[in-house]
């Protein structure tokens, strides 16, 4: 195994799941080391922890060791050992099959790894898996057209909030998620003593979905061919899926606040939130100075939450809800992947928010959905910029509406009912997205900068 660890650091510097710093890996120590399979091939279960110049983080590398080398896994190799070839066992079918029959009953234990199957699931042994495509945080498997295996990449100590939440709706019998069919669990060291925490999930596979983001720009590349006409008038309105999702939405919110704890927020830790959103702003203007000129527009809208008295209603919510994070199938939107904002930590990620939180995340994903071709197919100097600018403002102002009526029509609160902390939650997601896109695709940085010059300006 050491030989193979030693090609880590290498590898794993070019997945696109490994976010550790801008050093890449730095040390590679395994924490975890289990042997799932004694045979051609040998397939390891191994769990790592990789320090990298923005601290140490633990990731899940299973990896098949292969006596012969393999053409068809050459784009996974990670190199050769005394012991064989080593390659990303997510990627091959062999090891694959192997990972997927230890959720059977008769299967044979492994020492620090438990696999949960739920009553009555029919798990697909036998069907070959395939990795969907796709720049993911995590690795996912479907397995014929039944199951999806996530496997977690970067992993916590604790229960990861996907797989919590969908255990809490799929109980529940909510039908807008897909169903949980089991998960796994493993424990690693840590400074001596030894941790729990999710590793992967099953769930059902929606044959059917289209991601709400590639349905959603569909919508707006229609708008912008027809410039002169209103996003009410153009072929592919989206206003009526906009409409359900916001049903949807709200009776995910309803399901989760039914089954798991709620509580209130009471001045003094509406000031915290206050304060933690002004702490995040303070950190983005020192990354992205294109901040400093709006930031007494945006902290306007954190002093509004510390001036509330009424104190407000809090729940488990999705957490980093987006149009990438909602599928429609024929049956209907579903929601996917509630492990909250991957970057913040465990904690952050399972506390309670009012359901407002995931509104104003996804009204920003509608301003991103109608803003993001003005970035790439229509920079300021094409001279119909002005025009599409204006026709994007009139589609999320649209969809916003209608997605805002679907949600009021499906819950007891209205998101419009709340505007202080609709506004502030807004203005403290396009801050984080103005890091996010700092960091991650500049050319995009326009989009939240403009939502916040808008946000800045409308108190
Ligand atoms: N139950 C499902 N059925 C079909 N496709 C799914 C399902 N869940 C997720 N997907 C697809 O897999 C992608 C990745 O899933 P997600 O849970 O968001 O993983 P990650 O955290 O790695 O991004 C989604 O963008 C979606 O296209
Ligand atoms: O996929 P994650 O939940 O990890 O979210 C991260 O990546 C998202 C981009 O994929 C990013 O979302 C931003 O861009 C989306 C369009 O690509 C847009 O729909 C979202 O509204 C916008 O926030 C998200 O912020 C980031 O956390």
């Amino acid at each position: 195994m050491s030989e193979a660890v030693a090609l880590l650091p290498e590898w794993l510097r070019h997945q696109h799941w490994f976010t550790g710093g801008r050093s890449g890996p730095l040390g590679v120590r395994p924490v975890a080391a289990a042997l799932l399979h004694d045979g051609e091939p040998r397939v390891w279960h191994l769990l790592t922890e990789v320090t990298h110049d923005d601290g140490t983080d633990i990731y899940q590398v299973p990896l098949s060791v292969h006596s012969q080398r393999s053409d068809r896994l050459d784009h996974v190799r990670l190199g050769h050992t005394h012991d064989g070839h080593v390659y990303d066992a997510l990627h091959d079918k062999e090891a694959t099959a192997v990972l997927l029959d230890h959720f059977a009953d008769d299967a044979p234990r492994v020492e620090g790894l438990r696999f949960h199957v739920k009553a009555d699931v029919e798990v697909p042994y036998g069907e070959p898996s395939l990795v969907l495509p796709g720049e993911h945080h995590n690795t996912s498997l479907a397995y014929g057209d039944s199951a999806l295996l996530k496997v977690f990449r970067r992993v916590d100590a604790g229960l990861n909030p996907d797989v919590e939440l969908h255990e809490a709706l799929s109980e529940a019998g909510c039908t807008l998620v897909a169903p949980l069919m089991g998960w796994v669990d493993g424990d690693w060291s840590a400074d001596d003593v030894t941790v729990t925490g999710s590793l992967a999930m099953l769930r059902g596979f929606l044959t059917t979905a289209s991601d709400g983001w590639a349905l959603a720009t569909a919508s707006v590349r229609d708008l912008y061919a027809e410039g002169d006409l209103h996003a009410d008038e153009v072929g592919g309105d989206f206003a009526a899926e906009a409409y359900r999702l916001g049903m949807a939405t709200a009776r995910v919110h309803e399901t989760l606040a039914e089954v798991l704890p709620t509580g209130t927020m009471a001045a003094s830790e509406l000031h915290a939130l206050a304060d933690a959103m002004t702490g995040r702003l303070e950190n983005a203007i020192a990354l992205v100075p294109e901040l400093e000129p709006f930031a007494a527009g945006l902290r306007a809208h954190y002093d509004a939450l510390r001036e509330r008295h009424d104190p407000v209603t809090v729940q488990r919510i999705h957490g980093s809800y987006h149009l990438g994070q909602v599928l429609r199938t024929v049956l209907g939107w579903k929601l996917i992947d509630f492990e909250g904002e991957l970057m913040a930590p465990v904690a952050d990620r399972r506390a309670m928010h009012s359901p407002v939180r995931d509104v104003a995340q996804m009204l920003r994903s509608f301003d991103y959905a109608a803003r993001h071709l003005l970035v790439t197919d229509h920079p300021p100097e094409d001279p119909a910029h002005d025009q599409l600018a204006y026709r994007a403002q009139e589609w999320t102002q649209r969809n916003s509406e209608a997605f805002c009526n679907g949600y009021a029509s499906a819950a007891q609160l209205d998101p419009r009912d709340e505007p202080e902390l609709l506004a502030a939650y807004e203005t403290d997601t396009a801050v984080y997205e103005v890091v996010f896109e700092a960091r991650r695709r500049p050319s995009w940085l326009p989009i939240p900068l403009a939502a916040v010059e808008r946000l800045a300006h409308a108190r």
